[in-house]
Parts: structure tokens; sequence; C-alpha cells
């Protein structure tokens, strides 16, 4: 009887996970590198700002003229002009004067602080009264003071976000070099499995519920979803699909048929591709224990285990690190914990030693707690996971936890 060849746990997996280089880069526009990685580091090709800017409206002034202002013994200042704005000022400020600003214009020679315009009072057509001191530099942003020239804006391995665009921006930089987002083939076994969109389901057939939620996952990962097919039990029609398929993608995920029964061919397909090698056969986890992961040349091969809830806590825990490796994501612990809510459990997790536990739970808030309660069901049932905000690891060496412990919740994405 086949057996599982290569248990490893899913710390050992993650370390496979962590040792694959990143893809090739390529250039981005900034129009379409939003959830891109970067490749390399952007350093700021020039000052941010790049002339001294006021921070409020009101009036540029030198800041020891209104040293001791107060309401009662305002500083008096002449406005001597004004700073439009988009124009390099054509005023200078003397001593005892002052020039309008907005927020938003350059600094005019002379002056080194911004009053508010509230802080002041008209006196006259030329003159105003200045009810409060203002420190040199205050309401100012000077040169570079948001990013000085040759700073790294911005590291390797950042997924950019919309704030990371506006830095691009903002130093005006055009095009980015980012890692090739991973192509990914999706294909489901099994000769009960017909497509989704099947209106009456003979008995026997299931619909195909793993193609659309590992495809979808796989966009949330960042990765490009290429090929995808549905595919007898049939070793011959699957070691050609897979051999095409990681001809021209990255990735190739594989659900059902990772298990030992005598249909469970995805072991079979991978004697069958060249350059193929066996990293994993079984994971020590629950559920999800019939997961394969090998290497067939540069390509990463994914056998997931048929059952959907299976399949997508496989797809959380490990394909997804996998995916974000590929692209260069830096696995820096602030990253990886931005999914991970702290939340109290509202029952008892029991577990047994030797695999961990990957318990689907719901989150609720109760007088300003947040509270996870598992969602119990089998790994067949896909509703479990819809209900599930996302799940509690039970590891390997620990017996369980007591209802009122405190856990980390890893958060299933798009939540
Ligand atoms: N003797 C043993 N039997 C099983 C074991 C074991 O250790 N020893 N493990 C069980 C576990 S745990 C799981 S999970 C399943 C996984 O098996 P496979 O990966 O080989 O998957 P299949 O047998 O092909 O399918 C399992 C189940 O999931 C349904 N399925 C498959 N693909 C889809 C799909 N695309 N959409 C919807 N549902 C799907 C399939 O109909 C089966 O019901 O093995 C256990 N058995
Ligand atoms: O991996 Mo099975 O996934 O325990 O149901």
């Amino acid at each position: 009887m086949t057996q599982f060849l290569k248990v490893k746990t899913a710390e050992e997996v993650l370390s496979i996970i962590a040792s694959l280089p990143a893809l090739s880069e390529e250039a981005a526009d900034l129009d379409l590198a939003h959830g891109r990685v970067l490749s390399r580091p952007v350093e700021a090709p020039e000052p941010v700002p790049h002339f001294p800017r006021a921070t409020m409206d009101g009036f540029a002034v030198r800041a020891r003229d209104t040293f001791g202002a107060s309401e009662s013994l305002p500083a008096l200042l002449e406005v001597s002009g004004e700073v439009l704005m988009g124009r390099e000022p054509d005023v200078r400020v003397e001593s005892g004067r002052a020039a309008i600003i907005s927020t938003g214009g350059m600094l005019p020679e002379g002056a080194d602080a911004v009053v508010m315009v509230e802080h002041t009072q008209p006196l006259d057509e030329r003159t105003i009264e200045v009810t409060r001191p203002v420190a040199p530099g205050e309401n100012v942003l000077q040169v570079g003071d948001d990013l000085p020239r040759g700073r790294e804006a911005l590291p390797a391995g950042r997924r950019l976000r919309p704030q990371d665009l506006g830095v691009l921006a903002a130093l005006g930089v055009k095009t980015v070099q980012v890692v090739r987002r991973p192509r990914v083939a999706v294909v489901s076994t099994g000769d009960e499995i017909v497509p989704a969109e099947t209106a009456s389901l003979p008995k026997g057939k299931v619909r195909d519920i793993n193609t659309c939620v590992v495809a979808a996952q796989v966009a949330e990962a960042g990765g490009e979803v290429g090929r995808r097919a549905i595919i007898i039990d049939d070793l011959d029609r699957l070691a050609a699909f897979c051999r095409d398929a990681l001809e021209d993608h990255d990735v190739l995920l594989l659900s059902g048929g990772s298990s030992v029964g005598s249909r469970d061919h995805t072991l079979n397909v991978l004697d069958r591709l060249p350059q193929s090698e066996l990293l994993a056969h079984g994971v020590a986890i629950r559920p999800g224990k019939p997961t394969i992961l090998a290497r067939v040349g540069s390509k990463c091969f994914w056998g997931l285990p048929g059952q959907p809830a299976s399949a997508m806590i496989v797809f959380t825990a490990f394909v997804r690190p996998c995916l974000e490796r590929l692209q260069g994501l830096r696995w820096d612990s602030t990253i990886r914990r931005a999914n991970v809510r702290r939340a109290v459990l509202t029952t008892n997790l029991p577990s047994v030693h030797g695999r961990a536990d990957y318990v689907r739970v719901a989150l609720d808030e109760k007088d300003g707690i947040l509270l996870a309660g598992p969602v119990f069901g089998k790994s067949a049932m896909i509703s479990t996971l819809s209900r599930a905000d996302g799940f509690v690891v039970v590891p390997e060496h620990v017996e369980g936890f007591d209802a009122g412990s405190e856990v980390d919740v890893f958060l299933f994405a798009g939540g």
C-alpha cells in the first residue's frame, strides 16, 4: 500500500519555501505597479519637497520678529507682498516685514517661519498684528524633510501599496523594477468533479469548488492565474496536462488525488515529469495532511488535498507564502503578522501531539473584547470556511488551548 513518504512539519515546509529564489524582474509603469513587489530599492533621486514649503495659510516671517508677541503686546509687521502658488516668490522678507503665503507655497527668501492667519489681525491695509510668536522653522517643511535626496525611499521586497505609489509619484519615478508575477495553473482532478456551472447535478458528481477558490486565492496573493482545468482520474491525461502547463507556468496547483487511494495519481504524475524532485509528501497538520510539494526543474508543483476546506487552508498556510516568496516579498515578521489578530477563545480546543491543528474560527466582538469561536465541521464542508474569518493554529507539541485563553487568529485575506 502507498504510504505518505516524506511527511514534514509545517515549519519544515515553510523553510523549504523560504529558500525558493525570487522570479526574474521586469519594469512596471507607476499606473500598473499597485500590488507589485519591488525587486530593488528605490532611492530618492531628488529631495521632497524640493523647496521650503508652508504647511499653513498665513504670513511668511522672520521668527525673531515675533518673539515675545502676545494678544496684549502684538508684534507689528508690514506686509510687503504675496507668494503666488506654483511660483517662485518674487518677494524677499526683510526684518519687520511679512509676506502673505498659502499652504504649500514656497517660503520666500529672508523668511524662516509661517505665522498662521488665525494668530494675526489686520491693523490697516499694509500692517498686521501678530499675537503669538513662532519658532524658526515653524509651519514650514524644509527641503528634503519628507525624503532627502539619496535616501532609500522604498525597500526591495516591498509590495507596493497606494501610499508607496504616492512616494514614487512625489519623486517623479515613472517606472519601477518589480519581480515578475508568478503564473499559476490551477487544476482539479477527480471523476466526480464537474464544472461549477453544471445546472443539474447527477448523483455522485460534485461541482468544482477548488478551482474557483484557489484561483481567487492566487489572485489575492499577487499571482496571475493562467490555465484552469478539470481532469479526470487518468494518469496519462493528468501527466500530459501537467507537463504542458509547466512549460509556461511557474507554479502548478493540482487539487485532489494527493492522498494514498488507488485513484490518487499525483505522485505518479510527478514520476513522469522530467527533473521532478519530491520535497514533501504529507504535512503534519490537520486538515491538510495529504499535501505534496515538489520542484519540477525551476517550477513549483503543489498537490493540494481535494477536500475544499483542506485545500484552502493549505493554500493560506503554504501556497500563499510560496507565491509571496517567488515575488521576492520580504519575509519580515511585521508583514507576516499583519494578518493576525489576537482574540479570546470561547471554547476549549483539544488537539493531539504530533500534528498541528488548523482550527477554523469566526470572530465576534463582545464588550470590546474580540472573541474567536471555532467553526466545527468536516473539511468536505465549504460552508465552514465561508462562516470562518480565519484559523487558529494549535502547534504540534501543544495539547490544545483552554477556553478564555488568548490566541492568534490568522485571517483569511479579503475579509
Ligand atoms: N486511507 C486514507 N484516506 C484518506 C486520507 C488518509 O490519510 N488515509 N486522508 C484523507 C484526507 S485528510 C483528505 S483531505 C482526503 C484528500 O484526498 P485527495 O487529496 O486525494 O483528494 P480526493 O480524494 O481527490 O478528494 C477528496 C474529497 O474532496 C472532493 N473534491 C476533490 N476535488 C474537489 C473540487 N475541485 N471541488 C470540490 N470537491 C472536491 C472529492 O470529491 C472528495 O470528496 O483524503 C482522505 N482520505
Ligand atoms: O487533510 Mo484532510 O484535509 O484532514 O481533511
